[in-house]
């Protein structure tokens, strides 16, 4: 086993993040054993197949049984009724914890069920891609990426420390932030700009001149980032949008209102309103990627064009 090991670890739900978590603990040789749990036969019998556990069940409560590490990797809509089926079956001490995309909704929804004898500490890695399911994990996801706790009062330190060195084990840089802070930061930066891509998409498709031929034909530019970003899993931002409601309404009214300048200032031919919009939005693209925040998976709609 590796230096950070657990004995037992329990991952239920196992698609592009469970997986990816799955893999990199058979990578590294984090865990004596790892039990996979999910709700369909289908995903579970695949996750066999790529022999991403040690042993796999259709009963969450049955999964966490005895488990030191129990990982909660479903749609952020599914955390409450997980989190009743294996509370009376988590073991004294054990570290339960999730990698759901909003943070408030899945602490209102989980810490009720919570036995006080086990240690419950929410996370996210902010790592992904548009693709679900157990084939779409891969080892390294989360390298050199951040994973934010959003941890409880009173959380145990050590308990923690653990959950940190665990992020760290999967390669990501870990901050901890309270869960409002941490669901309005993701509304801007990851949820809206979803929202905007399934918006925008769904604009093009309504337009029935230019489909099935133009938008098809013509999506090697900017359009094209934006069919990636919305061809993410369905289920998965219904959740979010539905579990972040308040954050991204507030932001959704910013983002509309800013829109409105714009859209005056392309009325008016205010050419310098716009220029200055577009250095100011330039400048940012350029210190995400001097941080070294762009991504290097293949399929993160990166151009040849962009700046390196
Ligand atoms: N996709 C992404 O890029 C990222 C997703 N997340 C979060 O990670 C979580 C999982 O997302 P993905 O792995 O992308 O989704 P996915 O769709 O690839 O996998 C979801 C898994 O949950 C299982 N599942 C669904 N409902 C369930 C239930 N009621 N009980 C037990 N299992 C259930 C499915 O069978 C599947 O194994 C979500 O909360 C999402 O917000 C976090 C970071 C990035
Ligand atoms: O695919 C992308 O570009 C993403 O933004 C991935 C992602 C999706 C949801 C999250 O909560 C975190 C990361």
């Amino acid at each position: 086993m590796g230096s950070l090991a657990f004995e037992r670890i329990t991952l239920i739900g196992i698609g592009l993040i469970g997986s990816s978590i799955a893999r990199e603990i058979r990578e590294q040789g984090m865990a004596g054993h790892v039990t996979i749990s999910t709700r369909s036969p289908e995903t579970l019998k695949r996750a066999e197949e790529l022999g991403l556990g040690d042993s796999y069940t259709l009963s969450a409560a049955e999964a966490v049984k005895g488990a030191d590490l129990v990982i909660v990797s479903v749609p952020v809509g599914a955390s409450g009724a997980v989190a009743e089926e294996i509370a009376p079956h988590l073991k004294p001490g054990a570290l339960v914890t999730d990698v759901g995309s909003t943070k408030a909704s899945v602490i209102a929804q989980m810490m009720p069920h919570m036995p006080p004898h086990v240690h419950f500490i929410p996370g996210h890695p902010i790592a992904g891609t548009e693709k679900s399911g157990p084939d779409a994990g891969f080892v390294g996801l989360f390298k050199g990426r951040w994973c934010i706790l959003t941890p409880i009062e009173g959380t145990d330190r050590d308990a923690l420390a653990l959950l940190r060195a665990f992020w760290e084990a999967m390669g990501s840089m870990v901050d901890e932030m309270d869960p409002q802070h941490h669901d309005k930061v993701l509304a801007i930066v990851s949820h809206l700009p979803h929202i905007i891509a399934y918006n925008i998409v769904g604009t093009a498709d309504d337009l029935e001149t230019v489909t099935e031929s133009e938008v098809i034909k013509y999506s090697a530019s900017g359009f094209r980032d934006f069919t990636r970003l919305a061809a993410s899993d369905p289920t998965m931002w219904r959740d979010v949008c539905l579990h972040n409601k308040d954050a991204i309404l507030e932001m959704l009214a910013r983002f509309s209102e800013d829109l409105a300048y714009l859209q005056r200032a392309i009325r008016w031919g205010e050419g310098d309103k716009l220029f200055e919009l577009f250095t100011r939005t330039r400048a940012i693209r350029r210190s995400i990627v001097q941080a070294g925040q762009d991504v290097d998976a293949p399929d993160f709609g990166r151009h040849a064009l962009d700046p390196k």
